[in-house]
């Protein structure tokens, strides 16, 4: 079955409540492999509750949460799964992520873009994160790239296709990284990362990953991204979680669990609270994500 562009626009989404726990913000950090240096106190108040100032949320939780889960499977989508891939995540923090709260994801599929026959299709879900009392928290859009779907938008007779999000701005060329972080990712962060809600099989079944065209599960593109953000605020915002406002990325290729994701990331000239980044994967020097933007308050 191929998608439809109406059915898929028009999908309703029941919105996801959700109590999350300090022990759920916890094991949020854990997943990402931070607390793997039990002598580095960088990451201890994201799952320490006795570290100074208590436990904090890392920013980047607020991506797992609100979330439908891997809801591209169910077969009314008429997509292929097994093809589909993470392409660019960003996200709007409007206030800092509490350790522990009640919350809703209003979530929607506001773009479909067809990239034509044999190059894939690009959906767009958006989630607006909120308090159980109707506070906006954070705005998240997920970028999908449909590999096995190109060419929808020729069939029954003709179906629209939207205009791209505007891009991301291309990662610097021209000079060296201000700052470098490397964090190493469990053999097994595919496995733990799962429990934040994703149970996409591509990331645990050899079977199914292969099929997708890789040689062993891939990591979660957002448990790449949960490691910048640890890697932004400890390099650039006094390892202050209420700090980061926004963090913007594209997924340029894979991440294998057991590899040592290397965060390069530059000042803005005249705009200390504005800066660009990309990572690499430092065993086969392989940018794995790029065309980054974090915003510090
Ligand atoms: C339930 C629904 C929500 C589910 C969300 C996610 C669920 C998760 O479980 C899934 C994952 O986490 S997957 C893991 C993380 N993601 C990845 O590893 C993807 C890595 N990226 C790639 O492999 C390639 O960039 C690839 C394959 C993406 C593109 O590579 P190419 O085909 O070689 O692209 P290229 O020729 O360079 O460009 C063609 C056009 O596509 C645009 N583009 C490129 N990379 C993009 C990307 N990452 N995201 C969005 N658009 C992208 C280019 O700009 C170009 O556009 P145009 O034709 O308009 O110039």
């Amino acid at each position: 079955m191929a998608i439809s562009y109406q059915h898929l626009k028009q999908r309703p989404f029941e919105p996801v409540r959700q109590h999350y726990g300090e022990r759920d913000t916890m094991l949020y950090a854990l997943s990402l492999g931070l607390g793997s240096d039990p002598l580095c106190p960088d990451a201890l108040p994201f799952f320490y509750e006795g570290a100074p100032g208590g436990l904090r949320a890392l920013p980047s939780q607020a991506v797992v949460l609100g979330y439908p889960g891997f809801w591209a499977r169910e077969a009314d989508t008429g997509i292929d799964w097994v093809k589909l891939l993470h392409g660019e995540q960003r996200m709007r923090l409007h206030r800092p992520l509490p350790a522990s709260a009640d919350v809703v994801g209003h979530n929607r599929i506001t773009h479909l873009t067809d990239k034509g026959e044999g190059k894939g299709a690009i959906m767009v879900t958006e989630r607006r994160l909120e308090t159980a009392g109707g506070e906006l928290l954070a705005t998240v859009q997920q970028v999908s790239f449909l590999r096995g779907d190109g060419g929808y938008s020729l069939l029954d007779g003709g179906q629209p296709s939207d205009a791209p999000l505007a891009p991301l701005r291309p990662t610097p060329e021209d000079r060296a990284p201000d700052f470098t972080d490397a964090q190493a990712i469990r053999p097994e962060a595919a496995l733990l990362y799962r429990l934040m809600g994703d149970y996409n099989p591509l990331h645990a079944d050899p079977a199914v990953a292969r099929k997708a065209g890789f040689e062993r599960p891939i990591l979660h593109g957002l448990a790449s991204y949960g490691l910048v953000a640890h890697a932004v605020l400890r390099q650039c915002g006094d390892r202050n979680p209420a700090r980061l406002k926004a963090l913007d990325v594209r997924f340029t290729a894979p991440v294998y669990p057991g590899e040592t994701l290397v965060t390069e990331i530059w000042r803005t000239p005249d705009q200390p609270c504005q800066l660009q980044l990309r990572a690499r994967v430092l065993e086969r020097d392989k940018i794995v994500l790029s065309h980054g933007y974090a915003e510090l308050a």
